[in-house]
């Protein structure tokens, strides 16, 4: 467990990490908010797609070496939230971020930031498992030489593979198609294939979603691995509270806002985040308490 102390997670907010904080919501910081370094970090962040405000006023701190979970019902803007802290926001023309977003206290908006340096440092998986139509071996060896000459490249594409705890299943095909492996060995290679550029940290969208009850074990080992061994920072967007309670440290909750003016549309907001056991067990706001409870979302 991490050490409790009044410092709040929360980026600026002192009190749970949004800047909108709900009315039975105390202004002040809670007592049992445990004190982590934070890698990210997210200012008054408002996302828009062309004129809909998708989740408003985000105050996050990720904090470095940990996972964090985003949990909250369909809609409320997880998924859109954890794309903009590698920028993929940029791709989809009517998305726009507004507010700061902070990786070691850089904006990563700054003019100067070269954005795939940024997503190399900062690495997305998806849903649905996507390896290139190449051998197992080239999946990882090509992101590899992404980040320029290579020496020893079998020896990276081993420890990449190790990494991912997808080796012993592999080793002896490394050259067939990679898109013949089932969905399970198929996301470790995903994930094989994003730690080849050395990230310092990974944003895993639903990443289980296509995953059996057994490969989605094997891939929380991977990550809690990932996390022990080599103190990779994690964001994991899941709708699956029980494996957000197995591997999460912090657990941020969102919801939709009630007073949006197209209901038909709401904005998402986050209403809370701390430990998760906390959130878990004693939540703040009654927005998490009925999201955590299934009775709403
Ligand atoms: N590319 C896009 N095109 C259209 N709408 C978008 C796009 N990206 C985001 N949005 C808007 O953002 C809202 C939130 O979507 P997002 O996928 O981030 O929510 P979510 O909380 O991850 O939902 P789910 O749990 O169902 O995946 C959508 O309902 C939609 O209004």
């Amino acid at each position: 467990m991490p050490s409790f102390n009044s410092e709040s997670v929360a980026a600026s907010s002192p009190s749970g990490l949004n800047a909108a904080p709900p009315a039975s919501a105390s202004s002040r910081p809670r007592s049992d908010s445990p004190v982590w370094s934070s890698l990210l970090t997210t200012h008054r962040v408002r996302i828009w797609h062309g004129r809909h405000l998708v989740v408003r006023d985000v105050n996050l701190a990720i904090p470095r070496e940990r996972i964090t979970a985003l949990i909250g019902p369909s809609g409320c803007g997880k998924s859109t939230l954890l794309r903009a802290f590698n920028r993929l926001t940029d791709l989809t023309p009517l998305l726009r971020v507004e507010g700061t977003i902070q990786l070691e206290g850089r904006d990563i908006h700054d003019p100067t930031i070269r954005v795939d340096e940024l997503r190399r440092r900062v690495g997305m998986i998806f849903p649905q498992p996507q390896p290139f139509s190449k051998s197992i071996f080239e999946n990882v060896a090509w992101a590899i030489r992404l980040k320029g000459p290579v020496e020893h490249l079998e020896e990276k594409v081993e420890i990449a593979l190790r990494r991912a705890r997808l080796w012993d299943e592999v080793k002896d095909k490394l050259q067939s198609p990679a898109q013949a492996l089932p969905p399970g060995p198929s996301q470790r290679l995903c994930l094989a294939r994003a730690l080849a550029v050395e990230p310092e940290a990974l944003l895993l969208d639903e990443p289980c979603a296509s995953l059996d009850p057994g490969a989605t074990a094997q891939l929380e080992e991977a990550l809690m691995d990932l996390k022990f061994k080599d103190g990779m920072t994690m964001v994991i967007v899941t709708h699956n509270l029980a494996q957000a309670k197995r591997i999460s440290d912090l657990t941020a909750c969102l919801a939709l806002d009630d007073a949006s003016p197209d209901p038909t549309r709401p904005t998402g907001l986050l209403v809370e985040a701390a430990a998760t056991e906390t959130i878990f067990t004693t939540p703040r706001d009654p927005r998490t308490e009925a999201y955590i409870t299934g009775r709403v979302g």
